[in-house]
């Protein structure tokens, strides 16, 4: 070793031993109380700058774009209409990043099992809304399809389908109720969908009244017990398809990201449209809270059309 640096190190280890024997040293460290002291405020004092940053709502942008990640975007609107449920908050938030990549696949995995049995007849364009509860399945140009009444005996979903998605269900209860407090509970109501738009066949155009997602429209309006909307985007925006914007009518847009969650009252005050899906394939799941329990739809993978709610 170089005498220069062994110097250096013998200094600093006499250096540490005469710290220690001062009377303002703490035991095991080579810091004076005071700045220990100091070291400690700091720490706590970025420990809570931080929690309060995350605790802090984001606001929404004007696009929310798909490569953009946000922890809790929210824009504030007030509410257009009142409703049975009473005061509470009508604004907009979008979580991304909401369920890990792992459960996303799954679900596309269930999408995509479901919607293939209407394939067989439908024209591949437009929307394919998958009822995940009653069985039905619904695309353009083919017959209505029932999953659970096929004549084939082998089941396109099994029990581990099932607890996903009511586990997710479960947890999407959960963030819409801590998104819009309210003093009372929400309901999780029906009907739900796993939703494919397909922009494969370019002849396919939307048209009046039956195509609502690219059509201007209130939720709440088709469905009146509709109290919070969510959607929960299991593609990805200029990567897995083309077009298909979520666009509210004052101009705001959502481009749907694998993971995002995006939730908004259902009322007028948040009317909006998807842009046609003109390349690949887009996926969603779609999903409802009511306020009143009396459309609790409580045991919803019961392959029951939604005729009653409570069971
Ligand atoms: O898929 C979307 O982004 C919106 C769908 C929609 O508007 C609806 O299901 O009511
Ligand atoms: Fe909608």
């Amino acid at each position: 070793m170089p005498k220069k640096q062994k110097h250096k190190r013998a200094q600093s280890s006499s250096d540490a031993k005469k710290r220690a024997q001062s009377s303002d040293a703490t035991p095991g460290t080579s810091m004076s109380r005071p700045a220990l002291l100091a070291a400690a405020v700091c720490a706590v004092a970025a420990v809570v700058l931080r929690s309060a940053r995350l605790a802090r709502p984001e606001v929404m942008p004007q696009r929310l774009t798909r490569t953009m990640r946000v922890r809790h975007a929210r824009r504030t609107v007030p509410c257009a209409t009142t409703s049975v449920c009473g005061a509470r908050p009508c604004d907009r938030v979008v979580i991304d990043d909401w369920l890990p990549p792992a459960e996303i696949d799954a679900l596309r995995d269930i999408a995509r099992r479901g919607a293939a049995a209407a394939d067989a007849a439908a024209a591949a364009g437009g929307p394919t809304i998958i009822d995940i509860n009653s069985g039905f399945v619904m695309a353009p140009g083919a017959r209505l399809v029932n999953l659970y009444q096929a004549k084939s005996k082998r089941k396109p979903f099994g029990g581990e389908d099932y607890e996903l998605y009511r586990s997710v269900i479960r947890r999407l209860k959960a963030e819409v109720e801590a998104a819009f407090p309210r003093a009372s509970a929400l309901y999780f109501t029906a009907p739900t969908f796993l939703t494919r738009l397909s922009g494969e066949n370019a002849t396919w155009e939307a048209s009046e009244p039956h195509d609502e997602y690219y059509q201007w429209h209130v939720d709440r309006e088709n469905t009146p017990h509709y109290e919070f909307s969510g959607l929960l985007y299991l593609s990805d925006y200029d990567e897995d398809f083309e077009g298909g914007l979520f666009t509210y009518d004052d101009g705001s847009v959502v481009e749907p990201r694998r993971g995002r969650l995006n939730m908004f009252a259902s009322g007028a005050e948040n009317k909006h449209r998807v842009t046609q899906v003109t390349a690949g394939q887009r996926l969603t799941l779609s999903f409802w809270f009511a306020c009143d329990p009396a459309y609790e739809f409580r045991d919803f993978l019961d392959g029951q059309a939604h005729a009653r709610y409570r069971s």
